[in-house]
């Protein structure tokens, strides 16, 4: 997508060929692209969220393969790269996807071509995420152009999205948002009611940015809003990202999900999941009780960050010297709270059959790794 009138991906490489990525602990302030090289500078941007979001923390890890490869291409580094990356967050299945996926490429070749083989499957990684993204922004399409097609001439249709699945937190297009940016260009009026997303607000910081550099007409609303504006007929329909889904349709997203999801089944709101293949974890069933929820520094609660008038970045305390925060950053909204799943091979209900129909050679293709075929 596009940042001043200039497209931009989250994570590319440059004409040297070095990863570079923006380091989105700054926006929407600050616009800053960083280098990563070591896979201790891969670790930190994913553990401390310079990079965020389950699709690029994926592409991530395979570029960190990738670098670590250049350096020592080994068996040893091989697996001890998978154990220090899957390490640095627990939630987003997308990351031990990637790993796994380069140790399928890697592992049998000799080490010596390694490196560039680990850089072919990673830029293949980038560039498949781009298209699952813009399939899942087509499919995602009918189902608004369906609804504005219900409501009087004009009117927008009205989306309500919880945290970023936007293109910050994939290669490009987003998932929850390229729906959206296709609708726009398909010229039907919408408009996004974005949660501010606490603790860490990237509804505020990063969807926001987003939508008002692509010129999306949204509104920014507390996380608590939500409900009340279903209730009163003011959300057409919900669309939301996700770290893991079951196979059986559960869905893992950012902590708060689950309440906008039972707000929408008691007002009839459809509530949809953009969901890519490589979010899907065919090893679990049971999002509640299978899927690790992270838990994060309670002074993600205690404080915020943001710009003071002089223009500084900067981090302010709002509760007492002395409370400590419980800050839970996922949560799992079952399936059947779940109106449907939004994916680049079509709109698929959230249970086991239909899923299991949509994407059965990638559901064997996982059983048979799981059981060493
Ligand atoms: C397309 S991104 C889907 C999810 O990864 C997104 O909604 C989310 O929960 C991101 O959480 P984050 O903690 O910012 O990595």
């Amino acid at each position: 997508m596009k940042i001043d009138g200039k497209p931009f991906r989250s994570i590319w490489r440059d004409d040297a060929g070095e990863v570079r990525i923006i380091d989105q602990r700054w926006l929407p302030h600050e616009l800053r692209i960083v280098p990563l090289d070591s896979r201790e500078d891969f670790a930190t941007a994913i553990r401390d969220m310079w990079v965020r979001g389950a699709p690029l923390i994926g592409a991530t890890a395979a570029y960190g393969v990738a670098c670590q490869m250049r350096r020592d291409a080994s068996d040893a580094a091989l697996s001890e790269t998978w154990e220090i990356l899957h390490a640095t967050r627990p939630t987003a299945i997308n990351l031990r996807w990637a790993l796994d996926e380069m140790d399928r490429v890697l592992r049998p070749l000799p080490p010596g071509d390694r490196a560039a083989a680990a850089f072919r499957r990673a830029d293949e990684i980038a560039e498949e995420d781009v298209e699952i993204n813009r399939r899942i922004g087509e499919n995602g399409l009918a189902l608004i152009r369906e609804i504005a097609a219900a409501k009087p001439d004009g009117a927008p249709v009205n989306i309500l999205t919880h945290c970023n699945a936007g293109w910050p937190a994939t290669v490009d297009w987003g998932t929850a948002t390229s729906p959206i940016y296709h609708a726009m260009e398909a010229g039907i009026a919408v408009h996004v009611f974005v949660d501010e997303t606490r603790p860490r607000n990237q509804g505020a910081q990063l969807t926001a940015w987003e939508l008002n550099s692509a010129g999306v007409p949204h509104s920014l609303i507390v996380d608590n809003a939500g409900g009340h504006l279903m209730q009163h007929g003011e959300v057409d329909l919900v669309i939301v990202g996700t770290d893991r889904t079951t196979a059986r349709g559960d869905v893992c997203n950012k902590i708060g999900t689950y309440l906008k999801a039972l707000a929408a089944k008691a007002n009839d709101v459809p509530f949809y999941v953009a969901l890519p293949s490589p979010t899907i974890d065919w090893t679990v069933t049971d999002g509640l009780r299978e899927i690790p929820i992270e838990e994060r520094d309670g002074a993600e609660i205690t404080h915020v960050q943001g710009r003071d008038d002089q223009g500084r970045i900067t981090t302010v305390q709002i509760s007492p010297d002395g409370t400590e925060g419980r800050n839970p950053a996922f949560d799992v909204t079952p399936a059947e709270l779940v109106t449907g799943l939004i994916t680049e091979r079509g709109i698929c209900s959230a249970n086991a059959d239909a899923m299991a129909q949509m994407f059965g050679d990638l559901k064997n293709a996982a059983q048979d790794r799981r059981h060493g075929g």
